[in-house]
């Protein structure tokens, strides 16, 4: 029997959360870069961009006018304010990619998350990054060297905010060092692809077996 495509199944939604700091966005490219059945949830964001961030490639960057038509538009899956700016992610691209069979990858914040749990409970996979330590994190956030270091403080004074939702998530990785955690979370994926209740292929080759038996 032809064993059933990977995409022969409605993808799943991988959400990574952290303190601002602690690797969702390097991690996020690590696993893009090597996993080419996954795709990445661009979101919409009132936010600057950062020197080297690219409209539609890092986030949509908008006005909070077109921000507020996108909520009231009901075009946002979930949206959040977080540190002042607004947040959301757009609906459109991430029902085409699921059912398109593909996994779909998310950067947000415990806000997002918690929405995305009340309205896609199954496809929701969730897992939390902490940083090995509070110091380290504020390290890592002073050499990303892209805020300033008002910027720094206020997002180091949310930090315990955002770890304070760590056990509403089914994975919790600490990312001391970035390969290690990085293979912890190609794992999570390729476990999580495995579910029975993911692989609706499985019926027909369970039922193909056992009649091969009754035909030997
Ligand atoms: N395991 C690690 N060891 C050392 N440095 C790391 C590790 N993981 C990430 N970093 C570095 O820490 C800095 C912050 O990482 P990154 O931008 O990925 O965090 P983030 O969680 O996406 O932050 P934000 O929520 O603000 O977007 C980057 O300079 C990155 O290179
Ligand atoms: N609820 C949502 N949170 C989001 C979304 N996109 C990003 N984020 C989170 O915001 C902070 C800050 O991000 P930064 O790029 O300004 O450093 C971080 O925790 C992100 O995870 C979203 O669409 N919804």
């Amino acid at each position: 029997m032809v064993q059933k495509s990977v995409h022969d199944r409605r993808g799943l939604m991988l959400v990574l959360s952290s303190p601002s700091g602690a690797g969702k966005t390097t991690l996020s490219r690590r696993l893009l870069d090597s996993d080419p059945s996954l795709v990445m949830s661009v979101s919409a964001t009132t936010r600057p961009p950062r020197p080297g961030e690219e409209d539609a490639k890092d986030y949509f960057f908008v006005s909070h006018e077109r921000f507020g038509a996108m909520v009231a538009g009901g075009e946002l899956l979930e949206h959040a304010e977080v540190f002042g700016n607004h947040y959301g992610t757009p609906r459109g691209p991430v029902m085409e990619a699921l059912n398109a069979g593909r996994d779909v990858l998310f950067d947000i914040d415990w806000q997002g998350t918690q929405q995305l749990a009340e309205s896609a409970s199954d496809d929701l996979v969730r897992v939390f990054l902490l940083p090995p330590s509070m110091r380290e994190l504020e390290a890592r956030l002073k050499k990303r060297a892209q805020d300033s270091a008002e910027t720094v403080a206020r997002r180091m004074a949310k930090a315990d905010g955002e770890i304070s939702h760590w056990a509403e998530y089914d994975y919790v990785l600490i990312n001391s060092d970035l390969d290690a955690t990085f293979e912890r979370l190609q794992t999570i994926l390729e476990a999580e692809r495995l579910r029975r209740r993911r692989r609706p292929g499985l019926s027909d080759f369970v039922r193909g077996l056992l009649r091969e038996r009754e035909m030997l």
